[in-house]
């Protein structure tokens, strides 16, 4: 029963048509049933099988009871109740979870409250079942196993306290307050020591593992963030040379699969030396990131832009063809041309881009072949006057645009 819930609980969303030819008739009924019970929405399903875990380890706990009552050992009055009382309990809490409810509060899976109620339950067995009273600390560690995993260290330390509150209460009442319990006072210290231990391991283990967890998500985030460092470029935000060879290559053996057009361009700033001589670095700075900016605002989000260094950048347009291509180039080049970057001194610089460009040729043209060829057109373009676009095979495009 346990392994068809576990197998049915965790499966994939979606099944292929011979993986359910595979399965036995019956297998459909079975996931039909699991559907109904636990959802198909996957976090709702994890939310749900966890709760239906825990209630059939209460009801277990309850059978147990109930065979003590049937031994005698323990008031059967008293067995009925709790018995009740519990399953109205894990009644409401599978409600409240499967009916969606739940998701208006913090915690939609409600662990905490699941294992707070769940350890007064097992403190109250404690009272009732007598001379069989032990019984109940198994139940307490399995508990508190589902807290070790699901609780956060605030909310398994107050397990902590409460628990050992709770099950103060629950050995004094059935060593003093019950005629027909007391037991020697030194078995119910032992099984209080029992308690503590349990609850105070627990409570140990769950603070490492979530010191782990927290460690290895900062670990993770550190490692993104290296890689993040290693691919951008500081000065204008955008992917590195580094970042932009390995796409290329990426994207170039794809679109050879795909027979789809790719094309690259290299952009370069016209007389950038000059900005640099005649207002200084930290301008020539500026005008490379607005330049960024300008250029970003009009690709797509398809393409990507990197620095390749200097001044000078690369664009690589996925399944673009060489006229739309060269058609956006033109706005870009255009677009830098009018923009003017104001200093803070008062100076206003304006600068112009050359542009060449380069169509994958299919075959067995490499991502670095093609950019020889783009670089071969920026050099064209530089020679023909800068402030164009050219494109390197021009039997793909009737005329080169070239603006003055
Ligand atoms: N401010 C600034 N300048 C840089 C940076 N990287 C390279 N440069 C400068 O860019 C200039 C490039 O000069 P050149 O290669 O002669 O090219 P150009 O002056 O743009 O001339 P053409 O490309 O032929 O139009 C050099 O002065 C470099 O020092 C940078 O990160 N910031």
């Amino acid at each position: 029963m346990l392994g068809v819930f576990v197998c049915h609980t965790f499966r994939p969303k979606q099944k292929g048509a011979v993986l359910q030819q595979d399965n036995p008739p019956s297998s459909g009924l079975i996931r039909r049933a699991m559907d109904a019970l636990l959802t198909t929405d996957r976090d709702q399903r994890i939310r749900l099988s966890m709760s239906v875990m825990a209630a059939l380890l209460m009801l277990c706990c309850i059978a147990a009871l109930q065979l003590v009552a049937a031994a005698g050992l323990a008031d059967a009055g008293h067995v009925h109740w709790f018995s009740v009382v519990c399953s109205l309990g894990l009644i409401a809490v599978y409600w409240l979870i499967r009916s969606g409810y739940s998701q208006r509060w913090e915690d939609p899976a409600l662990t905490f409250l699941q294992i707070v109620s769940s350890v007064t339950c097992t403190a109250v067995a404690y009272v009732i079942a007598g001379s069989a009273r032990g019984i109940t600390l198994p139940i307490l560690a399995v508990i508190l196993i589902f807290g070790v995993f699901g609780l956060s260290p605030r909310q398994m330390l107050f397990v902590l306290f409460y628990g050992i509150a709770v099950f103060g209460v629950a050995l004094s009442v059935a060593q003093w307050g019950l005629a027909h319990g007391s037991q020697p006072l030194a078995l119910t210290a032992a099984y209080m020591v029992m308690i503590v231990v349990m609850l105070a391991s627990c409570t140990f283990i769950n603070l490492r593992v979530l010191a782990s967890r927290k460690r290895k998500l900062e670990l993770a985030q550190a490692a993104a963030n290296e890689r993040e460092r290693a691919i951008r470029d500081e000065l204008t935000g955008l992917h590195n040379r580094r970042f932009m060879l390995e796409i290329m290559h990426l994207e170039g053996a794809r679109v050879q699969r795909n027979h789809q057009p790719l094309l690259i361009a290299q952009l370069d700033l016209d007389h950038f030396k000059h900005i640099n001589d005649t207002h200084g670095h930290d301008a020539g700075d500026q005008v490379l990131a607005a330049f960024a900016r300008t250029v970003a605002g009009y690709i797509r989000s398809t393409d990507i832009l990197a620095r390749w260094g200097g001044e000078e950048f690369v664009l690589l347009m996925v399944n673009t063809a060489a006229d739309n291509g060269v058609a956006l180039l033109e706005r870009v080049r255009a677009a830098v041309q009018e923009s003017v970057l104001v200093m803070a001194a008062g100076a206003s610089i304006r600068v112009t881009v050359s542009i060449g460009v380069a169509q994958l040729q299919t075959g067995h043209e490499t991502p670095i072949g093609l950019l020889r060829r783009a670089d071969e057109a920026l050099y064209a373009a530089k020679a023909q006057g800068r402030n164009r676009v050219v494109l390197a095979d021009q039997t793909l495009l009737e005329t080169t645009v070239a603006t003055g």
